[in-house]
């Protein structure tokens, strides 16, 4: 008998939110009376994409976590772990402990996703987790409408081409192995920044492509005050 590789969503929660500047981490504070990170963890527990979740949470609010998950009965929860500085650090640890699992191989499929994108939809992470049937990453990415400029010191130096330039967002969804591969390549150089897990891959691991799948303008990542707003009205829509 065979068994595929588990799919397991690491949700990164562990950042304190200082765009949005409030007294609680931006996860925590309630669109459509409850919080974000319970519309995050319900988007996953209802997938059939998924089979397990890790919660990556900033410090301090891992009880605040357990009793949301709890409430929604998102019974996929596996762990709540700690997270790290950065973003990057805090896909790190998820990875850990991916990797960290008995009967999770290299050949896991990985969803790491922003607590913060809440409206994320059952199609968008059913196909970012099939795109990896056919390819070890990718991620849900969409057109810009807006015309995209290359600023330096104030002025603009470069207007790159519209039509080969998308916005990515998340889940991005990566084979465990190759993820893994990625970051610990990005740990031995001291110039490494990232501000997603692709654009890790797309260094460190170049021959690899990143395939896209079609995100959605819904998919917002809330990140200051506005965005409560939106993500209120588009849910209520
Ligand atoms: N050290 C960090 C930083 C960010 N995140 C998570 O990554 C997602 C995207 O990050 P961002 O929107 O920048 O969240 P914050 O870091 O909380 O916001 P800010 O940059 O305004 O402080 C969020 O769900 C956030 O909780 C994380 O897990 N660990
Ligand atoms: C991962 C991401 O959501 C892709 O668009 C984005 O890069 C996160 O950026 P942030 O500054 O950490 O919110």
């Amino acid at each position: 008998m065979t068994f595929d590789p588990p799919t397991i969503a690491a949700v990164l929660a562990g950042g304190t939110g200082a765009r949005m500047g409030a007294a609680l981490p931006k996860q925590l504070l309630d669109v459509a009376g409850r919080p974000v990170l319970q519309h995050t963890l319900e988007a996953f527990q209802a997938s059939p994409a998924v089979d397990r979740i890790v919660l990556v949470m900033a410090e301090g609010h891992h009880e605040a976590a357990w009793t949301i998950a709890k409430t929604a009965n998102v019974t996929k929860l596996s762990a709540v772990i700690g997270g790290g500085a950065t973003r990057a650090d805090s896909s790190v640890a998820a990875i850990r402990w991916a990797r960290s699992q008995p009967e999770v191989g290299d050949d896991a499929k990985l969803l790491i996703h922003d607590a913060a994108r809440m409206l994320v939809t059952g199609r968008i992470i059913a196909d970012v987790a099939a795109a990896l049937d056919g390819a070890a990453a990718a991620t849900a990415a969409i057109p810009s409408s807006d015309t995209v400029v290359e600023v330096h010191d104030g002025r603009i130096i470069a207007v790159p081409d519209r039509s080969a330039l998308a916005r990515v967002q998340t889940p991005q969804g990566f084979r465990l192995g190759l993820i893994a591969a990625a970051h610990d390549a990005a740990a031995a150089d001291p110039a490494f920044t990232a501000t997603d897990d692709c654009s890790v891959v797309l260094r460190y691991r170049p021959d690899t492509p990143v395939r896209t799948v079609p995100g959605s303008e819904r998919n917002l990542k809330v990140t200051g005050p506005a965005d409560l707003v939106l993500a209120e009205a588009l849910l209520r829509a």
